[in-house]
């Protein structure tokens, strides 16, 4: 098998390193400022239970495009870039990848397998779900939360699964991805409350106006994926349908009950935040707006979430939870 990392970032580089580190063939295609640091210092993949290696770059195959490159006929693509670059992506690969090759989306949100489909219908695209979180310092990358892989059964899905966890990435292959993706998007709610809060996820879990924020857009989306018929999978410690409930407690009893979720790295921060702080584009519209999207399609209004896609378009801002409630009306 030979894996082809389509965005190296802190996704793309974790997986993919834990893969090199391995023994699997890896080819990391990403941008230059990324890539050159890589080629000069190889990569550090490490993660909350204290595995850590180093990769060096030898064994790793670095690329800034696909153009020209030869893609091998056993080649599965893992599929990193944020939502917003999955049409560009999947042209570029569509264009170099032989037909059928599997794509697997590791990416946040429930749009992604269709926008490989529609922009490459000659691929084979596979919806994963990767529930935790990844931090990206230069070329250190560390799995700051926990969880499994899941992944879409697919015919190709064993044997990736298998290389998978031989390489420390726990996997859990299921039937249908949709209702994993559907939980995952309900987390995903707290990636605009984290990054407005400018904290680090678990400061911000610890803040109840910022919980209580998390939980009204949540409870949005719970009633437009009922309307819809959407069973959402659990994929927190707590089922889909107690989530802003448990949200909603004290701070005492919050950490108490919540201990399982709390436990993250004192520097992890939601990929938006990251997006934020850099300047670029966030995924803002395949999270609220999906939840927006849905509850549209379904006759319903979710007023908080579009607030927050409003609040996320504008210029950076920095919130704190109570300035949250006011902005989003609550
Ligand atoms: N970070 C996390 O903890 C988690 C993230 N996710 C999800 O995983 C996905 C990836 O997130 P994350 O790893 O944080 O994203 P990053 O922004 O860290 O990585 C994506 C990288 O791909 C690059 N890229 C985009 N388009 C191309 C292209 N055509 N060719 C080569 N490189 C390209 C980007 O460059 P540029 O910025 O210049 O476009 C960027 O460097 C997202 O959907 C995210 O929501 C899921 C779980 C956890
Ligand atoms: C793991 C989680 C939910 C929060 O960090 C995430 O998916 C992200 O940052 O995008």
């Amino acid at each position: 098998m030979h894996f082809i990392v389509m965005g190296a970032g802190a996704v793309g580089l974790y997986v993919g390193g834990r893969l090199a580190a391995a023994g699997e063939a890896v080819t990391l295609v990403g941008r230059p400022r990324i890539l050159d640091a890589i080629a000069r210092d190889g990569l550090r993949v490490s993660d909350l239970e204290g595995a850590d290696a180093h990769v060096p770059a030898r064994a790793l195959r670095l690329a800034t495009a696909l153009d020209g490159m030869e893609c091998p006929g056993d080649a599965i693509v893992l599929l990193c870039v944020k939502g917003g670059a999955t049409a560009q992506a999947a042209r570029a690969l569509g264009a170099a990848c032989p037909p059928g090759t599997p794509a697997v989306s590791l990416q946040n949100g429930v749009d992604n397998v269709a926008r490989i489909a529609a922009h490459a219908p000659a691929l084979r695209p596979i919806g994963a779900m990767v529930p935790y979180n990844v931090v990206l310092r230069g070329t250190h990358v560390h799995r700051a939360t926990t969880g499994d892989i899941h992944l879409q059964r697919d015919p190709a899905a064993t044997a990736m699964a298998d290389a998978f966890r031989a390489a420390g990435l726990g996997t859990t292959v299921v039937e249908d991805i949709r209702p994993v993706q559907w939980g995952k998007l309900l987390l995903n709610l707290n990636n605009p409350v984290n990054a407005l809060s400018d904290l680090p996820l678990r400061e911000e879990l610890q803040d109840r106006d910022c919980r209580t924020v998390f939980a009204a857009l949540q409870a949005e989306a719970l009633r437009a994926m009922a309307r819809a018929g959407i069973r959402p999978a659990k994929v927190a410690p707590v089922p889909p349908a107690l989530l802003p409930h448990v949200l909603r407690l004290p701070d005492a009893l919050f950490t108490r009950l919540a201990r399982r979720m709390l436990r993250i790295d004192p520097a992890a921060r939601s990929s938006m935040w990251d997006d934020l702080e850099a300047g670029r584009p966030t995924e803002i519209d395949d999270l609220c707006g999906a939840v927006v999207r849905l509850a549209a399609a379904h006759g319903l209004r979710a007023p908080c979430n579009e607030r927050m896609c409003a609040l996320l378009a504008g210029p950076r801002q920095r919130l704190t939870g109570a300035q949250m409630h006011e902005a989003l009306g609550l």
